[in-house]
């Protein structure tokens, strides 16, 4: 069976969960880069519309299929992969991982997404983007409150933790003050020297320009 692709973007980061399990589960996998901003986005472009029809990344090439959507593509690794699991066996832990991926996937990152913030302008958008990172934030922390150990839900690495840290490195972006979440600032610490987390770091991918990389 061919090596997955992964279409992918350095600092997006719904790519970058994708990194994490992937790096996590072991599996091997090759790179497309797709620049969100050169010539005005190249997701947009005919040839990748015809991958991702959201004209968004990532997607993933793999056994044979083309998979979207970072959540449904975590889902489907843990499924036919499961070494190094990233769901807990209990029912109602499980349910806890899925809350927080839901509150980050759907309740933060599309509304401080580059497509959402290019249409709030330039102006706005860091007020915009800080505004609903921390309202989300709140609710992450309060349900870390009850769930988290180690890592977001119980001492076990999950796929809560894998949205979780992409979306802390997008709070320090729009300048986000986090002394407010301890439980995230420490679940962070607990997670930044670990090398599945640091070979997806945007800073360590291959599209990332020189520059941002130091
Ligand atoms: O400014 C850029 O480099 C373009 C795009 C991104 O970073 C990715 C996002 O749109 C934010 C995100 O993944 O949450």
């Amino acid at each position: 069976m061919a090596k997955p692709v992964l279409y992918s973007y350095w600092r997006s980061s719904c790519s970058w969960r994708v990194r994490i399990a992937l790096n996590l589960k072991e599996i091997p996998y090759d790179i497309k880069a797709v620049s969100l901003i050169k010539g005005g986005g190249e997701q947009h472009c005919n040839e990748y519309r015809d991958v991702n029809p959201m004209e968004q990344v990532p997607s993933l090439c793999i056994d044979g299929h083309t998979l979207v959507e970072s959540l449904s593509i975590l889902h489907y690794l843990e499924e036919t992969r499961p070494q190094r699991p990233l769901m807990p066996e209990d029912c109602y832990k499980r349910a806890k991982v899925r809350e927080i991926c839901e509150v980050i996937s759907s309740g933060i990152q599309p509304l401080q997404n580059l497509i959402v913030l290019i249409h709030v302008g330039e102006d706005k958008k860091k007020e915009w983007a800080q505004h609903w990172i921390v309202r989300g934030f709140r609710a992450v922390e309060k349900l870390l409150q009850a769930s988290a150990g180690k890592y977001c839900v119980g001492d076990e690495i999950t796929l809560a933790d894998c949205c979780l840290i992409p979306q802390i490195f997008n709070a320090r972006r729009f300048h986000v003050d986090l002394r407010a979440f301890p439980i995230i600032l420490r679940i962070d610490r607990e997670l930044e020297n670990h090398p599945a987390f640091r070979a997806a770091h945007p800073n360590a991918q291959p599209d990332c320009p020189p520059e941002a990389a130091k």
